[in-house]
């Protein structure tokens, strides 16, 4: 079934938690220059969970860089919420990436040095903030470190890091939590565990979470799957199932 019109210049316009207007990147200059994204619109509404999935090259990292205000486009915007991102200086951009988006990465990214609770707790610490009371206990028990927060990323097994990673996306309670490629580096089980959080992220907590993948399965967890070719949106799903994303991307490889 194909999703109703979601662009954000659509009937559901001034909703999104994140929203990108034309948005174009390229690389380089002259005729070496690349087109990783050419004029892409897209909008994310509050609560729901999105993966973003298209061939080697199409512009999924890039899309979420841009979209994550981690890469400025060429030209276009970039909201979120009410903010635009393109009229923000670096410094305030920083702060904005602490304090209202989650990260998360396929390589975890967590510090060695510190334990896990310090490692949930560092975008407030950051931000200067402190975790209200029981607040760091809530989410390690919603995402099942229970009593694992004394230990170190390297005490802990990549599924228990990437659960770490998905609190410290989690504290600040952020408008949006990007997810690149999060089950990249996880074995089957403790993949579904990761994607099962995320999903409850999205349907107990009313997070947003934006998700590049390559995985069909992964993409079965989530409400839409938009798909990227060339550096443009050219297909999207709502409720996909694995089957017809993988059957979708098959075709778009044959193409690119
Ligand atoms: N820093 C860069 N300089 C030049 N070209 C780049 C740069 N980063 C990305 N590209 C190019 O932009 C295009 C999109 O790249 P991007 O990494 O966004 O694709 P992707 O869909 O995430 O790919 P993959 O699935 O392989 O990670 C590619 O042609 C890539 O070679």
């Amino acid at each position: 079934m194909r999703s109703r019109d979601t662009r954000p210049d659509g009937p559901a316009a001034g909703r999104y938690a994140v929203q990108l207007t034309d948005v174009t990147r390229r690389y380089g200059e002259g005729p070496a220059a690349v087109l990783a994204l050419d004029a892409v619109s897209a909008g994310f509404e509050p609560g729901t969970f999105t993966a973003v999935m298209g061939p080697s090259g199409s512009g999924k990292s890039t899309f979420l860089h841009c979209a994550a205000g981690l890469d400025r486009p060429t030209s276009g915007q970039v909201r979120l919420g009410p903010q635009e991102l393109s009229a923000l200086r670096e410094r305030r951009l920083t702060e904005l990436r602490r304090t209202r988006i989650g990260f998360v990465f396929q390589a975890f990214n967590l510090l060695p040095s510190l334990t896990a609770e310090q490692n949930i707790t560092l975008p407030l610490r950051l931000a200067g903030r402190r975790p209200e009371a029981g607040r760091v206990e809530d989410i390690a028990h919603a995402v099942g470190l229970g009593d694992l927060l004394a230990r170190r990323p390297s005490q802990l097994s990549g599924g228990q890091q990437q659960r770490v990673a998905i609190a410290r996306a989690l504290v600040t309670r952020p408008e949006v939590i990007f997810a690149d490629e999060p089950t990249g580096a996880l074995d089957p089980e403790s993949a579904r565990d990761v994607l099962g959080l995320l999903r409850r992220a999205v349907t107990d907590l009313h997070q947003t979470v934006v998700m590049v993948t390559h995985d069909p399965t992964a993409a079965a967890h989530t409400d839409r799957a938009v798909f990227l070719s060339a550096g443009r949106i050219v297909d999207e799903l709502t409720s996909p199932g694995a089957d017809r994303v993988a059957d979708l991307l098959s075709g778009l490889r044959r193409a690119a």
